[in-house]
């Protein structure tokens, strides 16, 4: 089985890709200089020129704040290509595993969210997302939508690696805790779609349709960097205090949902995934930081 992997070096990317492969599955990544996906029909080229048996798109424009500034390329990014994916799918009849953002619901339900509720993005980046969950089911119907959360890892831009560094240089921090939503370790997602492709590697065909993916305990983002600077103890130049604080004292260009805490009972009813324990990935993850940047003496 070929599975052609878009957005090879992004968080859910890298994990995907330090995943074991063989063993008659093949991961094929399509990076940014194969595939532009900001250019039109870049993608589907891509996927009519390998001709993969799986399509995966871990790829998305994900600055949240710039995006308010760059919507055309949130666009063309987050709606438009992976549209384009999921048409070119369907021309070759395979299915397309696409993931999404808790950042598609305007935040005012006070219970977790679930697949069917309505959404309303707040944001340009949401709005974009949004706008490409409705492009890929328009255009075919085997696919998979797995919308998640707050992601990190030790890869690329994420707020556990801004926790860290900001740690490291000031004496306190003040963190929005009027916010709560669900962290998610990004190899937590790999590992997930990865059951969804050994399913399919059966022979079993996909259950369809959109799933939430996420971690097991909602918190504010105040609860996740103290957990994070928990997992830290004692490692960090100078320690650092973190304060809470509400939204209106942290001003920035986007807005952002008051909760998207996520429901997983779909995902853990029809194929068995069980939500992330993100505090275990948070320790495993900061661990690794550290002795990295000890070892290098950053
Ligand atoms: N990060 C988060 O907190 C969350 C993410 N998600 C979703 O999860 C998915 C994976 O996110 P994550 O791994 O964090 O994303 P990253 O930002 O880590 O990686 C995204 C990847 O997309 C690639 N990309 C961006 N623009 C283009 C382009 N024009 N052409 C080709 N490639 C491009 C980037 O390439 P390059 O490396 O060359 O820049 C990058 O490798 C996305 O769909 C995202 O919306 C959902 C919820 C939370
Ligand atoms: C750095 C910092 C951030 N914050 C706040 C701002 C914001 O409300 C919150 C998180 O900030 P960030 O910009 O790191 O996170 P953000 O990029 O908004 O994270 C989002 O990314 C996209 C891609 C998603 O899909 C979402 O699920 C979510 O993970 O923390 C503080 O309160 N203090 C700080 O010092
Ligand atoms: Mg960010």
């Amino acid at each position: 089985m070929r599975i052609l992997l878009f957005g090879p070096n992004g968080q859910v990317g890298s994990e995907l890709r330090s995943l074991p492969w063989g063993d008659g599955l093949e991961l094929i990544p399509v990076g940014r200089n194969d595939a532009d996906l900001s250019a039109d029909d870049a993608a589907a080229a891509a996927i009519h020129r390998e001709k993969p048996d799986l399509v995966v798109n871990a790829a998305a424009y994900t600055a949240v704040d710039k995006a308010e500034s760059e919507p055309d390329l949130a666009k063309a990014v987050n709606a438009d290509a992976p549209g384009g994916m999921a048409r070119a799918c369907a021309d070759l009849g395979i299915p397309f595993i696409h993931i999404s953002t808790d950042f598609v619901f305007d935040g005012t339900k006070s219970q977790p969210y679930d697949e069917e509720d309505p959404t309303g993005p707040v944001s340009v980046y949401g709005q974009s997302k949004l706008e490409g969950e409705e492009a890929v089911r328009a255009a075919h119907a085997d696919h998979l939508i797995l919308r998640t959360a707050w992601v990190f890892s030790p890869y690329g831009n994420n707020f556990l690696k801004t926790m860290l560094r900001l740690g490291a240089e000031r004496d306190e921090l003040g963190i929005v805790d009027d916010q709560r939503g669900c962290p998610t370790s990004a190899a937590g997602i790999a590992c997930a779609i990865r059951i969804v492709i050994d399913r399919l590697k059966a022979g079993e065909p996909m259950q369809p349709g959109t799933y939430h993916y996420c971690g097991d305990e909602p918190v504010t983002w105040f609860g996740f960097a103290s957990a994070i600077f928990e997992a830290a103890a004692g490692r960090l130049p100078g320690g650092v205090k973190v304060k809470p604080i509400g939204t209106s004292d942290y001003p920035t260009p986007a807005r952002r949902p008051a909760n998207s805490v996520m429901s997983c009972a779909k995902i853990r009813a029809v194929y068995g995934i069980e939500p992330d324990d993100w505090r275990r990935e948070v320790s495993r993850i900061v661990d690794r930081l550290l002795s990295e940047s000890s070892k290098t003496g950053e």
